[in-house]
């Protein structure tokens, strides 16, 4: 392993050198240097919380360093601001995406263009990056109607628009599917071969050794290693990142299943004009003990039907949804929390959770009908502090100072903040979409089986999300979500990879599940 890092290199585009950065007392980025080359794929891995995020925000001049330097072409450059960095060619799309839901794709775009170029001519150099680049967007179609997945290739365009000459990317693959990541890495090959680099932050380590042709490894927030991906396996990466060896967690042992805890009877929802928005004939029952996985293409459903049972969309027909015996198609959130369901969606930061308020503010959110924290309409606030403390010690939720802001917290922090909330709230039903977007291995497999034991304790728990293998590991029946219509669930030991991804591309399954063949 390298102690310190290696000396610049003549031919790197953008380089940190000896970044520091401190938030407070957390020392966030502790000298770390990393060189960007051109024409090449450089892969930054750490855990969550590990400092990548505010690395690429030094380099990008959304932070300030509080000492080191930039080089941009070998010579020192300081970006003021991230206006500054796109003008030298500095592109980055983070996992947040700042896209308005109202506008279309065309006119999100426009807003970070300088100038005023006519819509018409700039939907036109859309569609010339969209082919040149293998992505599929729509310049005419509304973001709100956008799944995440389809807003990513949003932000990548409008980036590429900008003719970067560094692309860094920002955990890209963790809300798409194979062959989302697929058409994607064939992105970044044509992205390269034009002499341009990238820099891939992700999770998931197979694709990095895949894609990436260097790696730079931070942990607790200091340079650890640069490497070749492809010369380590999953498994060596993992124990850079962690600096120990990553540990296995146990399989919650087989238990009997009770009482359905959710029903969805012949639920259907009108489209709202737009692909993907419409629910047609949803049946589904999941049992006490039991979770049950949805796969699907984004865009096919799947968001309208987790509104659908959060609650933030009502059904027409009170008793296509029931929670625990409770006709509950016509009841909003609070009632539905109040039946002690939890819901996790997918986009964490303003939806899951308030980006601008504390934590513990955010736990009120969502427990205020739980009767432990507010009595008699007053809150408890030491009631309310010792969940909060739970959840953090429990999930293990590292950030700094005592109680910040939920946009102050590190992607994968946030995700196992919102998880833990909802979790220590007992619930007897769970919805999760994208149950792990964004969290490190080691956080990944915590999560799945916190899940694991929450069925195992008697919990309905849902799972909607795009990476199959996720599924494939820790449900116990799959259904497929294809054009607002969703196949029986088959128990997981019955299906396959392919079988799957077939009913994804829209395969009829006769009415039976989707059967290995
Ligand atoms: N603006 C901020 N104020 C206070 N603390 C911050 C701020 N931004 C980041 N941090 C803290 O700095 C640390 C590093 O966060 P960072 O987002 O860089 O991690 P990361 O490696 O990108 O994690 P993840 O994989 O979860 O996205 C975390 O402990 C985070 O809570």
């Amino acid at each position: 392993m390298t102690e310190n890092p290696p000396n610049a290199l003549p031919a790197s585009l953008l380089e940190a050198v000896a970044l520091t950065k401190r938030f407070g007392a957390l020392v966030a980025n502790d000298h770390v240097s990393l060189a960007i080359r051109a024409g090449e794929t450089h892969a930054l891995l750490g855990e969550n919380g590990a400092g990548k995020s505010t690395l690429v925000k030094m380099m990008c001049g959304l932070l300030q360093p509080d000492s080191g330097e930039l080089l941009y072409e070998g010579a020192p450059i300081v970006f003021p601001d991230p206006a500054s960095s796109r003008a030298r060619g500095v592109g980055v799309v983070f996992q947040h995406f700042a896209l308005f839901d109202a506008l279309t794709v065309v006119e999100n775009v426009a807003l970070g263009l300088p100038g005023h170029e006519p819509l018409s001519a700039l939907a036109a150099r859309i569609d010339d990056c969209v082919h040149r680049y293998g992505l599929a967007v729509e310049p005419w179609r509304r973001v709100g109607e956008l799944s995440v997945g389809e807003r990513q290739r949003v932000e990548i365009v409008r980036c590429l628009l900008g003719d970067p000459r560094v692309l860094i990317l920002d955990e890209p693959t963790s809300v798409l599917t194979p062959d989302e990541s697929e058409n994607l890495f064939r992105t970044v090959d044509l992205l390269t071969d034009e002499g341009r680099a990238v820099l891939f932050i992700s999770h998931k380590l197979d694709e990095v050794r895949r894609l990436c042709h260097r790696a730079t490894v931070l942990r607790g927030g200091r340079f650890i290693a640069e490497v070749d991906p492809k010369a380590e396996t999953a498994g060596s990466l993992a124990r850079l990142m962690v600096g120990a060896e990553v540990p296995r967690l146990p399989r919650v042992l087989e238990h009997e299943l009770g009482e359905p805890r959710l029903l969805i009877r012949n639920l259907n929802i009108p489209g709202d004009g737009s692909r993907g928005s419409a629910l047609r004939d949803v049946n589904l029952e999941i049992r006490a003990g039991e979770i049950v996985g949805i796969a699907g293409v984004a865009g096919n459903g799947q968001t309208t039907l987790f509104e659908v049972l959060s609650g933030e969309k009502l059904a027409d027909d009170q008793e296509s949804i029931v929670i625990d015996r409770v006709p509950a198609g016509g009841l909003g959130p609070t009632e539905r929390r109040a039946l002690r369901a939890g819901f996790v969606p997918e986009e964490r930061l303003g939806h899951a959770a308030a980006p601008d308020m504390r934590l513990s503010d955010n736990v009120l959110l969502t427990t205020h009908s739980d009767g432990a924290i507010v009595k008699l309409g007053v809150v408890r606030h030491s009631v309310l502090n010792a969940r909060f403390q739970e959840i953090v010690k429990r999930f293990d939720v590292r950030f700094g100072g005592r109680d910040p802001k939920a946009r102050r917290l590190s992607g994968g922090n946030l995700q196992k903040f919102v998880i833990g909330r909802e979790v220590l709230r007992d619930p007897v039903l769970i919805i999760v979409d994208q149950p792990t977007w964004g969290v490190d291995a080691a956080a990944a497999a915590f999560i799945r089986n916190t899940l694991r034991e929450k069925a195992a304790e008697g919990c309905a728990v849902l799972v909607i999300s795009q990476d199959l293998d996720e599924l494939l590991e820790f449900t116990d029946r799959i259904a497929v979500m294809c054009e607002g219509r969703l196949t029986v669930p088959v128990p997981v030991a019955e299906t396959s990879r392919e079988a799957i991804g077939l009913a994804m591309g829209g395969a009829e399954d006769g009415g039976e599940g989707v059967h290995a063949a």
